[in-house]
């Protein structure tokens, strides 16, 4: 089946959190419009461009893009982006079921309220392996007041200025900034405006719903919770868990997670869903929505304090939620045993010329005016440096608890050319920031595959002793996956989808600053590319017959 969608993107005044800005709207939404397919559906999705004076890509997060490497919306990698008046039509497969979302992907647009779910059911005949009566999606998000143009100009200037912390958390584009904590010019903010009532999930007591919660905050690691209710894991990013109960869900950005919650509480009383601030000292009053036993009153506050959640600064939970999360039992697809390389990607803060970066291997990536899809299937070598990137760090001098000796990071456009068809290991290690004893949570998310998830662990990554603990029976596959605080991550994948493909961290202040890296495997076997994606750059005039 084809679903079909026509989108106008633009900036609108809204108040998610009782506090007027601008927020960028899909057809006048934020949360924009929920996809819903079935596995084997065509999406085709129609955008123009109404955001008057700024450009526009559109990612379609998780989606591997099998055979349509230039809809995968990542603006420099693998299209031209749209300016404004412009319509692009972004047409995919969804080949496997799951939850997944998607998102703007051009400079830090995402975090302007450019955002939205997917779900994507089992074919015909195929049932899901847990039963449940009800399916809702939330996406969690941290919310600033601050434009993004403004926090992307104070990123890139002398002295630096950093986004800080956000204002507040919405859950499901809903939060509740207190306006008589700073002050705003009359009308800016306003506690009663409808807008920003909390979100209202309705549960029909007895029953059993799958919550599809997603994270695709700027830069918070969240934990969420359910007052009351545990939570049974089930599905991570269009995988099935072998199940396990949490009283919390940890959740980075770029994450997505199903949990099943019965309604066996209480019914006569509603019940908080809070999501709270981890890995960084919270300066943002927690999120809050309402879980609304029919047939009370769906706005009446519970008659209890909200759950806390956990404490910010205790790495040791969040770590063993990762490694608790396995692939389910008779959906397990085995890792190969091997890999044919590996490379290591050391995580760092840096200073180029002054200004602030983050990098890998001390090389803080930067873009090209030409899509590498376009320059790589079309040999226009001058578009990026040819010379391959580092694929490690000076592991025997390098220590990752101290703030480096020296900081100074170089900036690159080069890319990671992977043979078609072989198994590469990717090792993230984490590391001091130029904070003295601070280390930062990195969620890593790749375009176009899912990896295994071989491992995490902490401390520096032995390549002789931390390979002998991967896990190769069950391991989870993914499309983002936490670095923690002073640890490492490792991950295997197949270089089997021709196209060039982002990996980067999904904080979005990081990826902006470098902390990203471009894969491209099998250029020769992509086919003929839409000349929609060209126009500009080196591909002036592609566009045109
Ligand atoms: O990139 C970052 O900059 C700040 C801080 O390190 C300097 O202000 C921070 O917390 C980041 O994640």
């Amino acid at each position: 089946r084809i679903r079909y969608h026509k989108w106008d993107v633009k900036y609108e005044f809204r108040s998610p959190d009782c506090y007027k800005k601008l927020v960028i709207t899909i057809n006048g939404m934020s949360p924009g419009p929920t996809i819903l397919a079935q596995q084997g559906d065509t999406i085709i999705v129609e955008v123009t461009n109404s955001l008057i004076t700024e450009n526009l890509a559109i990612h379609w997060h998780g989606i591997r893009q099998k055979g349509t490497p230039w809809s995968d919306g990542t603006e420099a990698v693998t299209q031209c982006p749209l300016v404004p008046g412009d319509t692009f039509k972004y047409q995919f497969t969804v080949d496997r079921a799951g939850t997944y979302l998607y998102h703007g992907h051009y400079g830090m647009q995402r975090e302007s309220g450019l955002y939205g779910s997917i779900r994507v059911s089992p074919p015909d005949g195929v049932s899901e392996p847990f039963a449940y009566d009800y399916d809702r999606s939330i996406i969690l998000t941290d919310w600033y007041h601050k434009s993004t143009y403004e926090q992307a100009v104070g990123l890139s200037s002398i002295p630096f200025v950093w986004v800080g912390e956000p204002q507040s958390l919405l859950i499901q584009g809903k939060g509740k900034f207190d306006c008589s904590s700073a002050p705003a010019p009359s009308g800016v903010c306003n506690a009663s405006n409808p807008e920003c009532s909390p979100y209202v999930l309705t549960v029909v007591p007895g029953k059993t719903y799958r919550l599809r919660v997603a994270s695709l905050t700027a830069l918070s690691a969240l934990s969420f919770q359910v007052e009351g209710h545990n939570m049974t894991v089930v599905e991570a990013d269009g995988h099935y868990v072998e199940p396990f109960v949490v009283n919390n869900l940890f959740i980075y950005s770029g994450e997505t997670y199903s949990v099943l919650i019965k309604a066996d509480q209480d019914p006569s009383r509603n019940y908080w869903m809070s999501t709270n601030v981890v890995s960084r000292k919270p300066e943002t009053a927690d999120g809050l929505a309402i879980l609304n036993y029919y047939p009370n009153h769906p706005q009446r506050s519970p008659p209890t304090l909200p759950p806390a959640g956990p404490i910010w600064n205790n790495t040791a939970p969040r770590l063993a939620q990762s490694q608790a999360i396995k692939a389910r039992q008779g959906f397990i697809h085995p890792p190969p045993p091997s890999s044919d390389r590996v490379i290591v990607f050391l995580n760092t803060q840096n200073t180029i010329n002054g200004y602030f970066r983050w990098s890998v291997n001390n090389v803080s990536f930067s873009l090209p005016n030409t899509p590498y899809l376009v320059a790589l299937r079309q040999n226009l070598h001058r578009v990026f440096n040819q010379n391959p990137p580092p694929e490690g760090y000076d592991f025997a001098n390098y220590d990752i608890y101290s703030k480096a000796n020296n900081t100074n990071g170089t900036s690159s456009n080069a890319i990671y050319r992977l043979q078609f068809n072989t198994t590469v290991d990717i090792i993230l290690q984490n590391a001091n920031t130029m904070t003295v004893s601070n280390s930062e949570t990195h969620p890593w998310h790749l375009h176009g595959h899912d990896f295994w998830v071989l491992g995490y662990g902490k401390g520096k990554f032995d390549i002789h002793n931390d390979t002998k603990k991967y896990n190769l029976v069950n391991p989870i596959m993914k499309n983002t996956v936490p670095l923690h605080p002073y640890g490492w991550t490792a991950l295997r994948f197949r270089a089997d989808n021709p196209g060039a493909w982002l990996f980067h961290c999904h904080v979005e202040a990081h990826f902006y600053m470098g902390m990203r890296v471009v894969f491209a495997e099998g250029i020769e076997k992509v086919g003929k590319l839409p000349s929609s994606i060209m126009g500009c750059g080196e591909t002036k005039g592609f566009d045109k017959p």
